[in-house]
């Protein structure tokens, strides 16, 4: 494997006395899809706070492309090629597909000493992008609020993607949606991750993690067990390491059955 984008090692990230990350360290490589999988409390926030620069670690080091990586905050990180998507989404939902893509990013153009916003080519880019990701609009007028939450997520991840995105951050994208809006959005993961894009897919959801994946790592009470590829490891596997497999155990055998 080649140089990995970001190395996150022995990361610790303290509040207090609470410990939300005691050690952490991931490898993410450009062109994968690393997920991060976990359970409630087990430090998916608080590792995609300090990977975005939301949050300082407490302890170890973060390294971009084999550098020192310090974010004063979060605008570094994106100024770096480094997004997140949220699950709440940051759109206006009665609002244009087009304008929901280029908010805060507005292509103008200049008639004489005025600027306007170039409509044409901020639908025409829309239109594309979002072609690209295999969603074809009614139109780039239409508003954001009628598309499907799946549609949703991959216009966001488009837009990441074209203002720049190295590394994607998706936080739980598809933990809200239905069989067939998860399918649009693990296909959309993989288009990006084809364009030599680092995703870093937050899920609590063991069966979207192996449908995507190619390596897997697992917090637990804000340790990892390592990462692994791929065909290392069975759905089983990362289902006991995120349930934390004592206490799966225990629970199987007060219920006398496998859970
Ligand atoms: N700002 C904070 N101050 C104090 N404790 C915090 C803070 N942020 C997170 N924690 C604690 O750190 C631990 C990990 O929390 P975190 O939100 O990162 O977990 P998570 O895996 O994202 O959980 P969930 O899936 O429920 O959002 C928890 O015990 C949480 O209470």
């Amino acid at each position: 494997m080649t140089q990995p984008l970001i190395q996150m090692k022995n990361i610790e990230k303290h509040f207090g006395s609470v410990i939300a990350l005691a050690g952490v360290s991931v490898d993410i490589h450009a062109g994968e899809c690393h997920c991060l999988l976990g359970d409630n409390g087990a430090g998916k926030s608080t590792f995609i706070k300090t990977l975005s620069g939301v949050h300082k670690p407490t302890r170890g080091e973060i390294l971009f492309e084999g550098r020192d990586m310090h974010f004063a905050d979060p605008r570094d990180a994106i100024a770096a090629g480094i997004a997140t998507v949220h699950q709440h989404l940051a759109m206006i939902p009665l609002m244009s597909v087009s304008r929901n893509f280029f908010m805060g990013n507005e292509p103008t153009r200049k008639i004489g000493p005025f600027s306007f916003f170039d409509h044409d080519l901020a639908n025409r880019v829309t239109m594309q992008e979002m072609e690209k990701m295999g969603i074809v609009l009614r139109g780039p007028d239409q508003a954001v609020g009628t598309l499907s939450g799946g549609e949703r997520q991959t216009v966001a991840i488009a837009r990441a993607v074209h203002f720049g995105a190295r590394v994607l951050i998706l936080d739980e994208p598809t933990s809200a949606l239905g069989v067939r809006q998860t399918a649009n959005v693990l296909a959309t993961i993989d288009t990006v991750r084809k364009q030599g894009v680092a995703v870093v897919f937050i899920t609590h959801n063991v069966r979207h993690a192996m449908a995507v994946g190619d390596r897997f790592t697992v917090l637990n009470r804000g340790r990892t067990y390592g990462t692994a590829k791929r065909g290392e490891i069975t759905p089983e596997e990362l289902q006991d390491m995120m349930a934390g497999g004592q206490e799966l155990a225990t629970l199987e055998s007060s219920l006398g059955s496998t859970v």
